[in-house]
């Protein structure tokens, strides 16, 4: 029999930093028929709220050391500020969301980081995804709302990178829906040259990807993204697309398709 197709797409923090785009892009994911679940990043906006507060941001390769005031930052931004404007914005056109952390309904489980090479602080890795609950919500004709932050289980909670929460979601959810996963950002697609807006890339397997990282063609927080995309596709699930917000409207636009 087949499986129900669920759509799961994320936002990050250059489409949540600007209002115009962001107002549009939730419009546009109400109108989608059928299960679906946005999760969203906002480490731009973390960043911005840290520099208020005197607390230093450091990356590396896309990833957010997560000092133990950071945290604080990350949970106040993620967990509140952005996860609710979201939810709001959805209910706003008629979809009725749900704001998660990965605490409520315990959602994503995580285990902090061992600090080997790097010490990531209170970053989480990601050991379990409540399906059922996230199943159960979807089911009721609801729209879960996921963001970047875990929990340990012993009441820490977690920073976890929100492409990284997309992917698991995405990989946990295949085994009971056909899961189509949209990774939405400000440029078109993923660039051959990054001074070149137009220069897309509009598919990507395994072998391009192997090229891309060899020619350091990609950098920041793409990084993550494309690895988490591969790890994706090797869990089932089974199209992944990189574009632009006008993709939900147009999906014949000139954007990043992946494959195996
Ligand atoms: N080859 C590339 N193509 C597209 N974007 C790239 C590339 N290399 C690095 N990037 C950077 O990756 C960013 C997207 O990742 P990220 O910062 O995690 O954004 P978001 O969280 O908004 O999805 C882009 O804004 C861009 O600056
Ligand atoms: C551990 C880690 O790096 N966490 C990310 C989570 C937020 C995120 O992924 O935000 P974007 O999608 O907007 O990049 C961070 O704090 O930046």
């Amino acid at each position: 029999m087949k499986k129900e197709t669920l759509f799961i797409a994320k936002i990050g923090g250059n489409i949540i930093e600007n209002p115009e785009v962001l107002s549009q892009f939730l419009l546009d994911f109400s109108k989608i028929k059928g299960p679906k679940i946005l999760v969203h990043g906002g480490g731009k906006s973390a960043t911005q709220l840290a520099e208020k507060l005197a607390i230093p941001t450091e990356m590396i390769d896309g990833r957010r050391i997560t000092t133990a005031k950071m945290l604080d930052v990350v949970v106040m931004t993620y967990a509140g500020l952005i996860n609710t404007k979201i939810v709001a914005g959805l209910q706003k056109n008629g979809c009725n969301a749900l704001g998660l952390s990965g605490a409520d309904g315990n959602v994503i489980t995580a285990v902090k980081r061992e600090p080997l090479f790097i010490d990531y602080g209170y970053a989480g890795d990601i050991t379990e995804i409540n399906t059922s609950f996230l199943k159960e919500i979807v089911s009721m004709g609801m729209t879960p709302v996921v963001c970047g932050v875990t929990h340990d289980l012993e009441g820490q909670l977690l920073n976890t990178n929100a492409d990284t929460i997309a992917s698991q979601v995405a990989s946990a959810m295949a085994a009971r829906y056909e899961v189509s996963l949209f990774y939405c950002f400000e440029l078109k697609g993923v660039l051959t040259n990054i001074q070149d807006k137009d220069s897309v890339i509009p598919h990507i397997n395994q072998n391009k990807y192997a090229e891309l990282l060899d020619t350091n063609a990609i950098s920041h927080g793409m990084l993550p993204k494309l690895h988490n995309c591969f790890k994706a596709l090797e869990q089932e699930v089974k199209t992944i697309h990189i574009a632009n917000a006008d993709f939900l409207t147009n999906p014949n636009i000139l954007h990043t398709t992946l494959t195996l």
